[in-house]
Formats: C-alpha cells, structure tokens, sequence
C-alpha cells in the first residue's frame, strides 16, 4: 500500500497576515477553525504553494507578501512520506530563498535549489478543493480545463512543462499572425511544436478520464458521493480514442496552417486543447452536472476528488495531501461523517477549515483540531 505524505512542520513569514508562523501537524485529519478572517483559507493557501502554479487562490505574489512589508513570503515545510523526508522552502523573500530574477517564487529541496516547482512533485501532490470551485460545473470551461490539468499533473508531473511550452508557442503563433507576418518558416515551426505539445495534453488529459473512469465504474451506486460520469471534448480531445497520437498531431497542424487566415480575424487561436471542456454528468439520474442542485454538484466534485485521491495513490505511490476549505458548510451530518471515514480509510493527510469546531464532531479524538485567531495558530 502507498504511503502517505504528511507535513510534519510548516513554518510562515511575510505570508499574508501572517508575520511569523512555526506549526506542527500530525498525519491524517487536520482541522483548522477559527472566525472569518483569522488566517484560515490563507494556512490553506500557504500549503497550496508545496505544489506547482500560483497557489489556491492563484493570486500575484506582490498580493501574497504581507501587506506593509517590503520582503516578499517565505514557506517552509518538512514532509515525509513514500520519497523519503524532505525539507521544502520556497517563496520570493528571505529565510535562505533570495527573489527569483523573473519575480517568480524560488524552490529549494533539501537545501538546494530546484530547476523548478515541479520538483515538489517528486515528494508530494498537493489537490484542493474550494469554495470557488462551487461553480466550476456551471462556470467558464477555462476553469474546468484547469481543474482536468491538475488532476493529470497530480499523476503525471510532464504535464506542467507541456502546457507552458505550448501556451508559449500559442503566444507566438498568435503575435506572428497579429504581425502578419510573412515568416512562414517560423509560423510553420512553431504550429509544429503547438501541434506536438497539444497532442500530448490532450493524449494525456484523456488518459486521466479514462483511469478515474474505470475506478468510478468500481464504485457502488448509492454512496455518500454520487459516481461521475466524465469526458472531454475539444478539437484534439475527441480524435485520441480513434485515431494514433502522429496522425492526430499531423492533423492538428495542418488545422493551424489552414486556419491562419481565420484565426488572424478572429485575433487568436480558435482550435486546439486550450478550448476543450471537462463534461461531467451524475450517473445515477443521468443528469449534466451543470443541471444539478448545488449540494448534488458539490457532492460529485468531492466524489471526483476522493476518487482522484485513489488513483493518484495506486499509481504513483504517493498518498495526496487534500486541502479541503470550508468543506463541511455544504454537506449534511451524514455525509460529513461519509467523507471523514473515506478520508481516513484512503489514509490522506487532509487540511480542512471551517469557522465551528463543531461542524467536524464526528473527527472529536481522529484529528488534530488547531485554533486559528488572529494570525496565530493554537492546538484547540
Ligand atoms: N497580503 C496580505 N497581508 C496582510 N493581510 C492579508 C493579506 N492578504 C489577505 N490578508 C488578510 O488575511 C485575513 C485572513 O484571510 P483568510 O482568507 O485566511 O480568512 P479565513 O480565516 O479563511 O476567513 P473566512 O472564514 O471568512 O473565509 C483577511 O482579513 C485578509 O484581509
């Protein structure tokens, strides 16, 4: 069985209201609660920064550092789990983590430098879920596309670097076209490299479906988390089940170059993955997920993330940490219960928040229950 990775000690400064913060958690169940506005979300968010991207909130880092301070933020976190310890700093600020050259965060394991955020993923994986994310079924696809990419990277760490490199070279191809340009060499290459890099975010996002899908299809009906049938769709998307990857990145490409005309009116890109969507629909009553009340649409999202939390251990061996914030507002006393039970059974350490302590009774003597108030953290 996969063993799980759980932050021993996690220690803050210039972190949004927090000045200075040294804590430390237990494996399993981790409850923070306090009143609105105590620093809550933002411990959530700090642990959000142990994987790669822009954090929860996905804010800027000048929005992050803690208002008044002229140093930007620094984490500091020692994790253990199937990769062995690990010491994880990063940030833009101080503490032995000087500002990236690019304003970006630095990372450093074990005392040295990383390449790039995407080394954290060699010891940990990091998904959350928010109360943003209550929209996600009825929202932009541009949010349900992220949520499919972070899912995938959770099990496959490539995918980070591919979606960068390909978005680069949509920005190229975009700006050529603006130009017009008539360097048809480069526009050539770089639709070359789009076709390449698109064909492997899509191969890649299908794979994901069609993984979670045979783990739901394991799953009973009738659960406390209703079973989600998933699929994408999208330009490359719909042709990965019929047809080999170099064919689909041939067509893919010739697409663009047919395209150029009309894509240079319309001002950008029209086909490719960076238009796809996630479709999600609950299978029991055969309904879109988007049609659903809201306690149903919340119910599938933590279904899908429970299930995700499966396969991400049964594939790469690492046991992920979940950051689930406000998580109990939405639910019942007995679903509550149904999800600190499976929760426990998938053995993750979980990070949850909620302004009563009382909205996780049933976690009384399972889980460690900290106090948060005023930017400060105290066993409950
Ligand atoms: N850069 C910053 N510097 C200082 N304080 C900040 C910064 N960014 C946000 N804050 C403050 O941090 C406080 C705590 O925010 P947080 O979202 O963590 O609250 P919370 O405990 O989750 O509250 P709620 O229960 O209302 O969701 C807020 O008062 C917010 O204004």
């Amino acid at each position: 069985m996969a063993e799980p990775s759980f932050i021993q000690k996690f220690q803050l400064a210039n972190f949004r209201n927090y000045a200075q913060l040294s804590v430390r958690f237990q494996p399993g169940a981790v409850v923070f609660f306090g009143a609105n506005g105590a620093g809550k979300t933002n411990l959530l968010e700090a642990l959000s920064f142990l994987s790669p991207g822009r954090g929860l909130r996905r804010a800027s880092y000048g929005d992050i550092a803690r208002a008044g301070s002229e140093d930007g933020f620094s984490i500091f976190a020692e994790v253990s789990g199937a990769a062995g310890d690990a010491a994880i700093g990063t940030g833009t600020g101080a503490a032995g983590i000087q500002e990236a050259a690019d304003g970006g965060r630095r990372v450093r394991i074990n005392g040295a430098p990383a390449k790039g955020a995407d080394d954290l993923l060699e010891w940990l994986r990091v998904i959350w879920l928010t109360p943003a994310m209550d929209t996600l079924f009825t929202g932009p696809a541009a949010d349900r596309r992220r949520f499919v990419d972070r899912l995938v990277l959770a099990i496959d760490p490539q995918h980070g670097r591919r979606a960068l490199d390909y978005e680069k070279a949509m920005r190229g191809r975009n700006r050529l076209l603006a130009e017009e340009s008539r360097d048809t060499a480069w526009l050539d290459a770089i639709e070359m490299q789009m076709a390449e890099t698109g064909t492997a975010i899509a191969v890649a996002r299908v794979e994901l479906v069609r993984l979670l899908t045979s783990l739901i299809d394991g799953m009973p009906d009738g659960a406390a988390f209703p079973r989600a049938g998933i699929a994408l769709s999208g330009f490359v998307e719909d042709q990965v089940a019929t047809r080999p990857a170099v064919d689909i990145e041939e067509s893919f490409r010739a697409a663009l170059r047919d395209n150029r005309f009309r894509d240079r009116v319309s001002g950008r890109t029209l086909d490719g993955p960076h238009r796809a969507d996630f479709l999600v629909h609950y299978r029991e009553k055969d309904m879109p997920a988007a049609l659903c009340s809201t306690g149903e649409q919340k119910a599938l999202l933590i279904g899908l993330i429970l299930s995700h939390a499966r396969l991400t251990s049964a594939i790469t061996g690492l046991v992920p940490i979940l950051l689930l914030d406000e998580i109990a507002a939405h639910l019942d006393e007995g679903r509550r219960a149904a999800l600190f039970s499976i929760l426990e059974e998938i053995g993750c350490q979980t990070f949850m928040t909620g302004t009563e302590r009382a909205l996780f009774a049933s976690l009384e003597g399972r889980a460690q229950f900290l106090h948060v108030s005023d930017a400060a953290v105290q066993a409950g």
